[in-house]
């Protein structure tokens, strides 16, 4: 039995002595399945690197002699080589401690055969030594599922446009917290209960997904166009201007959702009822300015097909009428 020798802290947080392990050191660096790249400070010359780090990189053994040629080889964009030479230099500045480690980064890198991978970078400064450590880890595949769940989660899968989650998400990103102005459109068509019941429910969803279409071409990339299920989409207009604006917006809506559809042979003139609401003017935070908008939309149902109503209960100047 090998006696565990407590000479220091680390060697004390060892089961084996370090004489023992270290004629093996090599070979347990190149078994590793992680990346190992060691590099002398502060020159920044590659001393050592496994057979797992050429296997994420894709280049050839020892292709790397610095790590300002690693980084020009494997870096796109400048400005993310910039960022990782200063984590270094921040990191071997802190003289005084026994070692310092670099923040976990995930990198986008441009391999040698020839494709994109995500990698994982972890790394530590060891003073004494002058050295610098670091770990990698091929993460492309774990980055794509999450890229892939994301589209689950935040996607309708009929129409491929965001759902009631991303537009929640996206009012609390991109409109909560400069309070930037927005106008929110419900909207509902008329009248398609029947036409799914007449042509089919796979027509119907060939419908909702060329109305989907529609809407998007209708307003500019910056406004988000979401379906929140069955034959209810949504519409927020970024910055969407004066009511004068919005108004119109909301006649080409509904200009553009009446224009002439072909589904199964018949030709197809869809109307739609429409509830709106303006933040901050009409309403305050999120759920009033829903509440407000789906007021509109069911006063606008009660009103006839086709008709779009301003939310109730303003605050601010007179607004024009939309039907
Ligand atoms: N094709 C298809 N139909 C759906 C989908 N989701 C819901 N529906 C149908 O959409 C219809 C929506 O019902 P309603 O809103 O009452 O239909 P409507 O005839 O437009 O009613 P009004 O709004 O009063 O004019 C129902 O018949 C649902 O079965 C879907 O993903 N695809």
């Amino acid at each position: 039995m090998t006696v565990i020798s407590s000479e220091t802290d680390s060697a004390a947080s060892m089961s084996l002595p370090l004489k023992y392990v270290l004629p093996h050191l090599e070979q347990v660096m190149c078994a590793m399945p992680i990346g190992v790249l060691w590099v002398q400070l502060p020159e920044g010359q590659v001393l050592f690197s496994n057979p797992a780090f050429d296997q994420i990189f894709g280049y050839p053994k020892g292709r790397f002699t610095s790590l300002d040629q690693l980084l020009e080889e494997t870096m796109r964009f400048d400005v993310q080589r910039e960022q990782l030479r200063q984590t270094w230099v921040d990191a071997a500045a802190q003289v005084g401690q026994r070692c310092t480690a670099l923040p976990g980064r995930e990198l986008d890198i441009w391999s040698g055969e020839d494709e994109f991978k995500t990698i994982l970078q972890n790394g530590k400064v060891l003073h004494d030594q002058q050295l610098l450590v670091m770990t990698y880890m091929d993460i492309t595949s774990i980055r794509q599922n999450h890229q892939l769940l994301r589209e689950y989660a935040y996607k309708d899968p009929l129409t491929g446009l965001a759902n009631r989650r991303a537009l929640k998400e996206w009012w609390e990103r991109e409109i909560w917290p400069e309070k930037h102005s927005v106008a929110l459109v419900l909207i509902d068509l008329d009248g398609f209960k029947p036409i799914n019941d007449r042509l089919g429910h796979t027509a119907g969803d060939a419908l909702l997904r060329r109305l989907g279409e529609r809407l998007t071409k209708t307003v500019r990339d910056r406004d988000l166009v979401c379906r929140l299920g069955g034959d209810e989409f949504v519409v927020m207009l970024r910055r969407p201007g004066n009511a004068e604006t919005v108004a119109t917006v909301c006649a080409r809506i509904a200009h553009n959702l009446h224009r002439a559809i072909q589904i199964e042979g018949e030709v197809l003139h869809i109307q739609a009822c429409m509830g709106v609401c303006q933040f901050p003017e009409q309403a305050l935070d999120w759920d009033s300015l829903f509440h407000r908008a789906d007021q509109a939309l069911y006063a606008a149902k009660a009103s006839g097909r086709g008709t779009w109503l301003w939310a109730p209960e303003r605050v601010g100047p007179e607004l024009p009428t939309g039907d």
